[in-house]
């Protein structure tokens, strides 16, 4: 990767537009800051044209979240750049569809429309001095040379970026790669391009990287993958997969990752999944007894990266898969050596037995009460 990507986290924005959520101003604040504490460097913070109380919330928000640069979102029309202009943003993003699709049937409108439209308010935007971003909206859909006539039309109008969107998540890694490769031979490198994934077949993440290495700059993501039907690409998995995947730092302290997406969890009434990658609460957790073998060896022979670098800890758990080594090591835990393992044996056929009947892991009291169970005049135990 020629350089470190940007991301420009959009909980605030498209993370908020997950059907049913609705962030009070305090949580948006308490969100902004927290991101920008943990290094986020830009986020999109809302939509000015939806109102007065939208405007004040931004405009509360910025007053908590620098140094990171904050951006706002607008359609291509010229009442959204006033509104936008109202906002102590850095970057006013303004945004229009470029499929056909979405031209014909939603706006009504042609593809020249859209190019004289690119130029009358972009030029316009630019020229009130602020940083303008340009929205290519169902880019993954559209004609790519049209895409990149628009892109080129913006650019020479005063944009500083163009947001290729996969709108509808229909991209996979190899045609994001294609389609972000052919905008950056169209847009020359001077213009940032950033990549909007959404999550549809659930390939959000792998798709911002693509896109990452065929030469976009920036990333939007947001936390916990909100976002539109099955969401953006998800900050944390693109941090850390840029940091595994691609050699790169994208800046955010990635042991504030949790907490912050429990703070998301809270504030959007979503409850992250037990096996969301990187925050979810059960993705350090080991049952199966080679994988316990192994880690207990070494942790890398079963563990992608150390639970440490986002501040957590791995835990083995007893259960229907575990084998004698867990078995062993649980019991030490608990200052039990078990040296014999014909007992050991027996002791894992009862954990089984547990599992299955109780679904969970045995307490500390069962695994004791299994001991008792399970010895024969008290053979094979010793104190550890
Ligand atoms: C893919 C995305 O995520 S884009 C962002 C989507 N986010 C949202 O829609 C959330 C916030 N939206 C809102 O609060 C409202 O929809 C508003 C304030 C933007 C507009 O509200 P309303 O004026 O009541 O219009 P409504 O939402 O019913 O319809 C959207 C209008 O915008 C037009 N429109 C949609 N996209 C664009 C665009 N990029 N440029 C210009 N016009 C557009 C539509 O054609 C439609 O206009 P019409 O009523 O003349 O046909
Ligand atoms: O800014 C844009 O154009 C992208 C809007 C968006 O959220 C999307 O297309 O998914």
């Amino acid at each position: 990767m020629p350089h470190p990507p940007v991301i420009n986290d959009t909980t605030l924005r498209d993370g908020e537009q997950t059907a049913g959520v609705a962030f009070t101003v305090q949580e948006k604040c308490a969100i902004a800051h927290a991101l920008a504490a943990a290094g986020v460097p830009e986020m999109e913070i809302g939509i000015p044209i939806m109102g007065e109380e939208e405007i004040a919330c931004i405009n509360a928000i910025a007053a908590q979240a620098r140094p990171a640069t904050l951006m706002v979102w607008g359609r291509l029309t010229e009442a959204d750049l006033a509104a936008a202009l109202r906002c102590d943003a850095d970057i006013v993003h303004l945004s229009i569809s470029v499929s056909d699709i979405q031209l014909q049937h939603k706006l009504g409108r042609s593809r020249d429309w859209v190019l004289q439209e690119i130029g009358r308010i972009i030029g316009a935007a630019a020229r009130t001095g602020r940083s303008i971003s340009f929205g290519a909206e169902d880019a993954s859909r559209a004609d790519p040379a049209f895409l990149a006539a628009a892109a080129c039309q913006a650019r020479d109008h005063g944009a500083r970026r163009v947001r290729y969107a996969d709108t509808l998540g229909v991209l996979d890694p190899f045609s994001t790669y294609a389609a972000i490769a052919g905008l950056r031979t169209a847009v020359g490198n001077a213009m940032e391009i950033e990549v909007h994934a959404h999550n549809d077949l659930g390939l959000a993440t792998a798709n911002t990287l693509a896109a990452l290495r065929a030469g976009a700059t920036h990333a939007s993501t947001t936390v916990n993958g909100l976002g539109e039907r099955a969401g953006n690409a998800a900050l944390e998995e693109v941090v850390m997969a840029t940091r595994h995947l691609q050699q790169g730092e994208t800046g955010v302290d990635t042991r504030q990752l949790v907490g912050i997406s429990q703070l998301v969890e809270q504030a959007s009434g979503r409850r992250v999944a037990f096996n969301k990658s990187i925050v979810g609460e059960a993705v350090f957790t080991h049952e199966s007894g080679i994988h316990v073998d192994g880690l207990l060896k070494n942790a890398a022979t079963y563990e992608a990266f150390d639970p440490a670098e986002v501040g957590r800890e791995r835990r083995t758990v007893l259960g229907k898969h575990s084998g004698s080594q867990a078995v062993r090591h649980a019991y030490r835990a608990l200052g039990i050596a078990l040296d014999d393992d014909g007992l050991t044996r027996r002791l894992l056929a009862r954990i089984r037995h547990h599992a299955v009947q109780a679904k969970r892991a045995p307490t500390q009291d069962e695994l004791h009460a299994f001991l008792r169970a399970s010895q024969q005049g008290g053979a094979g135990v010793l104190a550890a």
